[in-house]
């Protein structure tokens, strides 16, 4: 079973990776890949380029057994739709494997107005995790119903089309909360991993002088 956490990682921090290794741990993942978007489809543009985001990812999950930090979204033309992303990890693992979309649940509580938001869970479970002060609700109705399991076996017996929310570790942490530190001259250590922080330092970003 692989999991798959999209995010703009502008920067990558520890509400990423601790609630990622839980998810792991708890439905025995052998791999979470950490797919950096090229061009966000909901969203204002990143601070810092692609190329530096998937920087800052390699270097947070290096080490890491099972964590890995996946390119596939930087080359792509165009907005970095997750449908085309699941589409493309199909085509490399096949159809049997079961793959698991991870989103906090603020990102969950917008899935209806993803673009083709429904062939998305026809290639991936979708595991949902809350998250600190994020939306409790959702507008996705007899769908839900239909969809949500409470048996984490149900996501090994399929490849994809469950739904499945898992409590974790409540890290009220934000990339926007970090930007916001720097830019202000404050160290984001402790909420991002060292080497992210020396990252960020050395090559200047989110301010004029990142402080370590
Ligand atoms: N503290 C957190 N706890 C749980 N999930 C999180 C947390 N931060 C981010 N996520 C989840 O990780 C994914 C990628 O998030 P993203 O890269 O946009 O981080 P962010 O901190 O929300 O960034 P920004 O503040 O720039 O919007 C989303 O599914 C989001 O819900
Ligand atoms: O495919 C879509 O329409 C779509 C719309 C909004 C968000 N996403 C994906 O959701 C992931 C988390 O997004 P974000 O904005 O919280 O970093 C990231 O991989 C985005 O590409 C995808």
């Amino acid at each position: 079973m692989i999991g798959i956490l999209g995010g703009t990682f502008d920067p990558i921090h520890f509400g990423h990776l601790r609630p990622a290794l839980e998810v792991q741990e708890h439905l025995g993942m052998d791999e979470v890949r950490f797919i950096p978007c090229g061009l966000p489809p909901h969203r204002r543009q990143p601070a810092v380029s692609v190329a530096h985001r998937a920087a800052m990812v390699e270097l947070a999950v290096q080490g890491q057994p099972g964590f890995v930090m996946d390119p596939r979204e930087l080359q792509r033309e165009g907005p970095s739709y997750s449908v085309d992303t699941l589409e493309s990890l199909r085509a490399e693992l096949g159809q049997e494997v079961p793959l698991c979309l991870m989103l906090g649940m603020d990102a969950f509580a917008g899935l209806s107005s993803w673009h083709r938001w429904r062939e998305i869970t026809r290639l991936a479970h979708v595991v949902v995790s809350h998250r600190p002060g994020s939306p409790a609700s959702h507008d996705l109705g007899d769908w839900m119903q239909d969809h949500c399991t409470l048996d984490p076996q149900d996501l090994r017996r399929t490849p994809a089309g469950r739904v499945f929310f898992l409590p974790v570790t409540q890290l009220d942490i934000s990339a926007t909360a970090i930007r916001r530190l720097i830019a202000r001259g404050y160290s984001p250590l402790y909420l991002t991993p060292r080497v992210v922080v020396d990252y960020i330092a050395d090559h200047g970003l989110y301010g004029p002088a990142a402080t370590r």
